[in-house]
């Protein structure tokens, strides 16, 4: 019979791997010195990630009328703000916010995807006010008119400690739009975590009181070992919203050569370079659903 772990089980059964914080840097660092593969910039690889990460988005979210998509300060982030300009422009009539408290800082990179938003249609910027306002819509506090999907991309694998300022309030209610409460469908999807819940620490299990738990994690290039706490016994029965984000974690982002998976024994990563498929479920057994 299956498990209610099952979305991890059988990622392990088949000999699947999560990567640690270490791990996923080293891995990008491959990725763009071109060792174990041809050389990729950062810009390319983060524009694959986040227009990779809109198509799961996209196909898992189909009822969202809105995205807000909430920006942290680095490379996560920056995925964030090709995501928001992908669905912006993949999907007819959708209305795309943008929240990024803190600038571009000195990343070019960061502020040429800034521009870009800018100058889509249907993408717009909101300040802390008008997300807060539509994080209390989507929880009931009050009174809303557009199905809103928030889309986390704050931190990535290299988030550290507790959430500081400017972040922290909307972190608060992003949580509490995905308490245990609030448990929802399968197949409804308002909350989407690009790479990692963000408040998770990379590398160890979450605080299951009081973590925000996404409807759907895509990891990029491969889950994070914060995710294997799942299977771990001794921490007893997992919450329900914890085992419903395991059935629905999908991988991201088709950078893998051969050489790199034997290199970090990722052997059953089901995508690599030359893929046609943008994402697939982790849970392998569910393959055919993407
Ligand atoms: N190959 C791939 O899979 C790709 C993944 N990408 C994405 O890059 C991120 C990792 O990016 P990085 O810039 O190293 O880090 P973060 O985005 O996690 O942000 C760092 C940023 O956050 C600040 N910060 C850290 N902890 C806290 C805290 N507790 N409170 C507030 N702020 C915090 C820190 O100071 C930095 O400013 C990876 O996860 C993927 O999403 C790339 O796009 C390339 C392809």
């Amino acid at each position: 019979m299956a498990s209610d772990r099952d979305g991890y089980s059988t990622w392990c059964r088949y000999g699947g791997k999560f990567l640690s914080a270490a791990e996923a840097r080293a891995l990008d660092d491959d990725l763009i010195a071109g060792v174990g593969c041809e050389a990729s910039t950062l810009e390319a690889l983060m524009r694959r990630a986040g227009e990779q990460a809109a198509s799961a988005t996209l196909e898992r979210a189909r009822d969202a009328e809105t995205f807000a998509v909430l920006c942290g300060p680095g490379n996560n982030g920056g995925d964030g703000l090709v995501l928001a300009r992908a669905c912006a422009l993949r999907r007819e009539g959708v209305r795309v916010v943008v929240w990024y408290p803190k600038g571009p800082g000195k990343s070019e990179l960061y502020a040429k995807l800034v521009e870009e938003c800018r100058a889509t249609r249907n993408v717009r910027f909101a300040d802390e006010a008008e997300i807060v306002d539509l994080l209390r819509e989507a929880s009931g506090d009050r009174a809303g008119t557009s199905t809103c999907c928030f889309i986390d991309a704050l931190f990535g694998f290299s988030f550290r400690g507790a959430v500081r300022e400017p972040y922290v309030n909307v972190m608060k209610l992003l949580t509490a739009l995905t308490s245990e409460s609030r448990i929802r469908d399968v197949g409804v999807v308002r909350t989407v975590s690009l790479d990692i819940p963000s408040g998770w620490s990379v590398d160890g299990a979450p605080n299951t009181d009081d973590v925000f738990i996404p409807d759907l994690l895509i990891s990029l290039t491969a889950p994070k070992r914060c995710c294997a706490t799942f299977d771990n016994p001794a921490l007893g029965e997992a919450p329900a919203r914890l085992r419903r984000m395991a059935q629905t974690h999908v991988v991201a982002g088709t950078f893998l050569t051969d050489e790199l998976c034997e290199r970090y024994g990722l052997y059953a990563i089901p995508l690599r370079r030359g893929s046609e498929i943008d994402f697939a479920p982790l849970d392998l057994s569910r393959r055919d659903e993407s």
